[in-house]
């Protein structure tokens, strides 16, 4: 008898995708529980504690639910989706699907490597962890050389000194033209104007001010939108 990976998910549910490339289109969101890192301003601090509950769920399960939604973008959030062993089985049941678009969200922290065979219907949205977040120390790097046009990077700053650094990361690594690339306020903390402002005085071609779209639309503390 074989056994079967179990994923221990905390959240299954469809609502408009308020961050990333496909921002405001249908997605159903697949929340797995738990992380590898503990960012200061994270807003789903409650998926990561080790009694958040959860149902465990098998791949099946997981692609038999997607598919009932009737939606069409999947995004892998958490936590980490990444973060987990067995991880692949699920995103290779999920990717074998080429009516599904697989979007994962991951915190920069996790090699991407052996997740790039997964072909075009898997895309990363990474994270670059900047000082605000006080996981700065824990990113990985040579994910740069990984990305693709299809994915992006995302630096989600909290000061004026959050942006600089990932103005500096952006030229250092090449970035533009190379995949998407989003800042975006840690909400709350720091005014999007200032951000705006940030990019004119630094000509910020190519780049893009996100603002969480679902906080806009629901209340920021809501769950399941
Ligand atoms: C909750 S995380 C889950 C995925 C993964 N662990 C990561 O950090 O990318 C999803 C996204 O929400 C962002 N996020 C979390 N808390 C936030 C906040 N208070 N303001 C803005 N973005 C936030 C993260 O930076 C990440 O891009
Ligand atoms: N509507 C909505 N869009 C999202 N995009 C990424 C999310 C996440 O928590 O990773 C998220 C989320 O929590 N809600
Ligand atoms: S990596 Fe993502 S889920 Fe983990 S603590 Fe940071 S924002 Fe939260
Ligand atoms: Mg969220």
């Amino acid at each position: 008898m074989s056994t079967q990976a179990i994923y221990d998910v905390v959240e299954i549910f469809t609502s408009i995708n308020g961050e990333g490339p496909l921002v405001g289109q249908l997605a159903v969101f697949i929340r797995m529980k738990g992380c590898n890192l503990s960012c200061s301003y994270c807003d789903t601090k409650w998926a990561n504690e080790t009694d958040a509950p959860a149902r465990e769920m098998t791949a099946n399960q997981i692609y038999q639910t997607i598919l009932e939604s009737g939606i069409k973008n999947v995004t892998l959030t958490g936590g980490e989706p990444l973060y987990r062993p067995f991880i692949k089985e699920l995103l290779k049941l999920l990717a074998s699907d080429s009516s599904l678009h697989i979007e994962i969200e991951t915190n920069g922290s996790i090699n991407l490597e052996p997740f790039c065979d997964l072909g075009t219907s898997v895309s990363f949205t990474m994270d670059y962890k900047l000082s605000c977040s006080n996981m700065e120390q824990k990113m990985c790097l040579n994910n740069f050389s990984i990305l693709e046009p299809k994915d992006t990077v995302k630096f989600v700053v909290g000061s004026l000194a959050d942006c600089q650094k990932a103005f500096e990361i952006i030229q250092s690594y090449q970035l533009e033209g190379r995949c998407h690339i989003y800042l975006s306020p840690v909400f709350g903390m720091i005014e999007p104007s200032q951000i705006v402002e940030f990019m004119k005085q630094n000509k910020m071609n190519g780049i893009n001010l996100q603002i969480q779209m679902h906080k806009v639309i629901w209340d920021p503390e809501e769950r399941g939108v």
